[in-house]
């Protein structure tokens, strides 16, 4: 049976080195004493011992470790006597096969250690190689990595830098918006159509105001005038004339008083137009400023937005930082993710840009609504501080006037307390006289000789007239006597009197007497053509004139006609006042209706 012996490493893989080392010092000497010994020996390369030389059987001898070598090597003889030295000898051949295979063992195990140490250094020099080459790349990603480093360091504080000054002037872009947002505030109604609106009612009121300035003058006349009046009204009897005309000159100024006080009236409704649109306009500055405010507070939301945006910014910053910090302590594991966060750098400085564009669009917004925003806020402290100027200046004139209509109504009451005074100091009951021209046709033969004259004395001018019939003078005397010249106009001047008297509520009779054809229906009603109105139609035109100008001061009239045919009422009527008149000269009476007539 055939031992075989397989090399085994002898020593455990912590002491490798030191064998090794030993190895490499003691491999020459060592490789020559075992190679003479192995061929010394039996079968060369062998790694069993056989028993016995011819091929005989023997146990196998294997060498696990020192141990074996070592157990091999304080191997004694058995015990055989001294003097066997067959026996000796072949335990020696024994022992000896032994020694050889402990010693090919470790020819084997200095070739397996040769071999490995070989394989090592190869690995090992690879080893080197590699590990050169790795640290040069490994140097030259850290100085790479640094350069990035560096380069991101200098861009973190530039953004730092732009950050810190976004923030200030964000700070400063909300202080100023707070600001113009409390100044927008205060001024709550702002116009810019109210300037041109004030401007034309600064213009009316102080048309206003002069007009105002003018009644007033005018009613200070009419106080003055009145005063006149009643000093008047003692020397009236003498004076009646002028007091006529200084009556109907009153008249003439009191309907342009009521045209100025309905001016003023309508002046004052297009006052309060004007205002009604002033606060058209003021409703439309609140909608234009609510538009802004709404304009503002998207402003505001995107500033917010924006905010937002940079805090999340600022957070990707310091996330960024830290992975910077960790890519500076884990330098040159991973160039990979320095480009990744070069993207990512990348990426956030165009976030960064687009923001800030966008910070710049909306600072401008934010300027631009500022700009308008203080026109605005200007504009609307100017106009309201003329707004209410003008509406004090509205207030005192309303007040004036308030006061004007006062006084006029009270000067009004005045002169038509006057003014009945003085009818009443004419007399209640008055007979005016109007002779009637000749007639081209019918009273041709009449023109000849004339029985009527009028007496030019100064007692009886206009008042008296004288008759000749057979050469013997017959006088009458009249309120008022109306001669063959005189016009529609001029009867109608003493009439108006009357006619203001019924208008101020006082009863009034107007009628004429006098024979078919003396000219009754003429003087009444008169005749087509503007100058030869009659007493009717003038009085109608008097009426509804003076009702209108006085619905303005409150007064309404309603008028009533009634028409009666009076014919035969009217002539004796006319007989009986005659003959009140003309007691003396009854039969001259007839005759002389014939050619006269008499208004009450
Ligand atoms: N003041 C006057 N000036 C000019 N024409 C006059 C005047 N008064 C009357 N007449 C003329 O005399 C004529 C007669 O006048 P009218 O018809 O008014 O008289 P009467 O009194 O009304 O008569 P009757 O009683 O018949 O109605 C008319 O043609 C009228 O135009």
């Amino acid at each position: 049976m055939a031992s075989s012996v397989t090399p085994r490493n002898p020593c455990p893989k912590e002491n490798l080195g030191n064998a090794r080392r030993g190895m490499g010092v003691k491999l020459g000497p060592r490789r020559n004493v075992l190679s003479a010994i192995n061929n010394g020996g039996a079968h060369g390369d062998a790694v069993s011992v056989d028993g016995g030389d011819g091929g005989s059987a023997a146990a196998v001898i294997e060498f696990s470790g020192r141990e074996d070598v070592e157990r091999l090597l304080a191997e004694k003889m058995k015990g055989k006597c001294k003097t066997d030295f067959k026996g000796r000898a072949e335990q020696m051949s024994e022992y000896i096969k032994k020694l050889r295979a402990c010693i090919r063992w470790y020819i084997d195990l200095e070739d397996g250690y040769l071999a490995e140490q070989e394989k090592l250094r190869s690995t090992m020099d690879a080893e080197n190689d590699r590990h050169a080459e790795l640290e040069v790349q490994l140097s030259n990603a850290l100085q790479e990595l640094k350069a990035a480093n560096l380069d991101l360091t200098t861009r973190c504080n530039s953004l730092e830098e732009s950050l810190h000054k976004e923030k200030v002037d964000r700070m400063l872009a909300v202080e100023s918006y707070e600001k113009e947002r409390q100044d927008r505030e205060s001024a709550e109604t702002s116009r810019d159509m109210l300037t041109v609106d004030l401007e034309r009612v600064t213009h009316e009121a102080k048309r206003f105001s002069e007009q105002l300035k003018m009644v007033q003058d005018t009613n200070k006349r009419l106080q003055e005038y009145n005063t006149s009046l009643q000093q008047y009204n003692s020397n009236l009897q003498a004076d009646a004339s002028k007091s006529g005309e200084t009556i109907s000159k009153l008249q003439k100024e009191k309907s342009a008083m009521m045209e100025t006080m309905v001016s003023l009236k309508d002046l004052n409704n297009s006052m309060k137009n004007q205002l009604d649109s002033s606060r058209t306009s003021q409703q439309e500055a609140i909608r234009v400023k609510e538009e802004f405010r709404k304009e503002v507070e998207c402003l505001r939301s995107e500033l917010q937005q924006v905010r937002d945006d940079r805090d999340q910014s600022v957070a990707q910053v310091n996330t960024l930082n830290v992975e910077l910090a960790n890519c500076k302590e884990i330098a040159g594991q991973s160039t990979e993710d320095c480009e990744s966060l070069s993207v990512k750098v990348s990426a956030f400085e165009v976030t960064c840009n687009m923001q800030q564009e966008q910070i710049q669009t909306l600072q401008k917004q934010l300027a631009f609504a500022t700009e308008k925003l203080k026109l605005a806020d200007v504009t609307a402290v100017e106009v309201m501080t003329g707004y209410q100027e003008q509406k004090v200046k509205i207030k005192d004139l309303e007040e004036r006037l308030a006061s004007a209509e006062f006084q006029i109504v009270e000067a009004d009451k005045l002169r038509k307390k006057l003014h009945n005074t003085i009818l009443e100091l004419k007399g209640n009951i008055r007979v005016f006289c109007r002779v009637r021209p000749l007639l081209s046709d019918s009273d041709s033969s009449g023109a000849e000789e004339a029985p009527i004259s009028y007496p030019t004395s100064v007692e009886s001018a206009g008042r008296c007239i004288d008759l000749m019939n057979q050469g013997q003078r017959f006088s009458f005397s009249y309120d008022k006597v109306f001669d063959h010249v005189a016009s529609q106009e001029d009867v109608f001047v003493e009439m108006s009197q009357l006619v203001q008297s019924a208008l101020d509520g006082y009863k009034v009779c107007i009628f004429a007497y006098g024979q078919t054809g003396s000219g009754k229906t003429y003087t009444m009603m008169g005749q087509p053509g503007i100058d030869q109105k009659g007493i009717i139609p003038r009085s109608l035109e008097q009426i509804f004139k003076t009702s209108q100008s006085l619905e303005s001061q409150g007064w309404k009239y309603c008028m009533q006609v009634n028409l009666l045919n009076a014919i035969i009422f009217q002539n004796v009527s006319l007989y009986v006042v005659l003959l009140r008149y003309f007691p003396m000269c009854r039969h001259q009476c007839w005759k002389y209706i014939t050619r006269q007539f008499v208004i009450y």
